[in-house]
């Protein structure tokens, strides 16, 4: 059986109900999915999407994007999709870019909005080139 495909969902404030909206369209397919999330993001997912295999780390200004850093650079996450608030200034905006420039140092597919994370999902109901890489291949 095929390897679940692991998932980084991760929105800011401004930006969790278009993520709950997008997990919630998408939830048949998520369910087949191992998906990680931020703390607050998580248990959001979670409680709308109850189908939902999340696991939450800690909050992201308390250190839960660096948690999903180290998982992408350990080759556990397989694609990330965060809504960035592009309007609001962050305390953690390090922590941000660190997690977007280990996303592009190990290649992983990584969507900022909603259209391109529309495009990832499709075409991540297929293994990808990336899981097989992250698997150690
Ligand atoms: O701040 C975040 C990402 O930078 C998201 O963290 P939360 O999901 O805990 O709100």
């Amino acid at each position: 059986m095929a390897a679940k495909l692991r998932l980084a969902l991760i929105a800011h404030d401004q930006k969790k109900d278009d993520l709950v909206a997008f997990a919630g369209r998408h939830e048949a397919m998520l369910s087949g999915c191992a998906v990680f999330a931020t703390g607050t993001t998580g248990g959001r997912i979670a409680q709308a999407c109850p189908s939902l295999d999340v696991s939450a780390m800690k909050s992201g200004p308390l250190g839960g994007d660096q948690q999903i850093g180290a998982m992408i650079a350990e080759g556990g996450i397989d694609a990330l999709i965060f809504f960035v608030d592009p309007l609001t200034a962050m305390p953690h905006d390090v922590d941000v870019k660190a997690l977007m420039r280990l996303a592009i140092v190990y290649d992983i597919p990584m969507a900022l909005n909603r259209s391109t994370a529309e495009m990832v999902l499709q075409h991540l109901r297929r293994p990808t080139g990336n899981q097989k890489r992250n698997d150690g291949k």
